[in-house]
């Protein structure tokens, strides 16, 4: 079961500033996004990626180029399409307790106070979270609020889940447990996830493709399959040759793109980027 349509990104082109200050920072970046795919972005620090990321929101528009949803340009955000960012803690409403903020977008579609309780108790649900809505966000781990806030970007029902580096701040155990919840929910919903990471680990692990960016301006730089199944294991897929390949073959490209960059680089502890 697959859900929403195919996103395209034809040709974008990214420019902040203007004149002698312009920084391009995407250029002629192409790249299609099939319903119900699960698609990871790597790249440089200060790539683009949360740019890109934006653009396929509909909250930034591109300088050149067009993005599409369903066939039509996006200008502005669609109501198929939810993100989830890193920043939970800015991003989920102290004073509102936790079912009222996973219910907060259907506020403003018009849904009963007793419906949207309802939707907000089916989606924490949804991310193994059970009891806590009447809490705060305070008053709930950094992984849990982190779960709350992909639960928010479930009330919608929406096919479509944007993630930029959602598990970036939640401890090592957190992080797989959430990153093994992105793939059951993509799995159960049928929605498409598009998802940035600086951890190649995990992009391989959720990506049916992982896509590379790099260059200057910043382009697609490689596009990988990642033929490990539907089925993951944190421990079993991770332990495949093919894995170690794939993380392989991301690392070289991006730390090629770093030692372009800068000729000067301290070797990096784990791979991340
Ligand atoms: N609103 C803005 N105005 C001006 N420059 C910006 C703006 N947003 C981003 N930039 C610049 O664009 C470049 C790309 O930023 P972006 O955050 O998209 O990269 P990134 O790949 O997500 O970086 P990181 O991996 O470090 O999070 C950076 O040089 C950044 O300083």
């Amino acid at each position: 079961m697959t859900r929403g349509a195919e996103l395209v990104v034809d040709n974008v082109g990214v420019t902040y500033g203007q004149g002698a200050a312009a920084h391009h920072v995407l250029g002629g970046l192409t790249l299609k996004v099939e319903p119900g795919e699960s698609v990871c972005i790597v790249g440089p620090s200060g790539a683009g990626k949360t740019t890109l990321l934006r653009c396929l929101s509909g909250l930034s528009k591109p300088t050149a180029g067009t993005v599409s949803y369903a066939g039509q340009a996006l200008t502005g955000p669609h109501s198929d399409i939810a993100v989830v960012s890193q920043d939970y803690r800015g991003s989920l409403l102290p004073w509102m307790r936790v079912w009222d903020n996973v219910a907060f977008p259907l506020q403003g579609r018009g849904v009963k106070r007793a419906q949207r309780r309802r939707r907000a108790e089916e989606c924490l649900a949804s991310v193994g979270l059970r009891d806590v809505g009447d809490k705060y966000p305070w008053q709930l781990s950094g992984g849990m609020q982190q779960r709350v806030a992909i639960a928010r970007g479930l009330a919608y029902d929406a096919p479509v889940l944007l993630m930029d580096e959602p598990f970036g701040s939640v401890d090592a155990q957190s992080r797989f447990d959430l990153e093994d919840l992105t793939l059951r929910l993509r799995r159960e919903l049928g929605i498409t996830v598009v998802l940035v990471t600086h951890d190649i680990d995990e992009a391989v692990y959720l990506g049916d493709r992982v896509i590379v960016l790099g260059g200057r301006p910043t382009g697609v730089l490689d596009t990988l399959t990642v033929a490990l199944g539907t089925d993951r294991d944190q421990l079993s897929t991770r332990a495949e040759p093919r894995f170690a390949e794939l993380r392989t073959r991301v690392l070289s490209q991006i730390r090629g793109e770093d030692s372009a960059a800068t000729p000067v680089v301290a070797a990096p502890h784990k791979e991340s980027v």
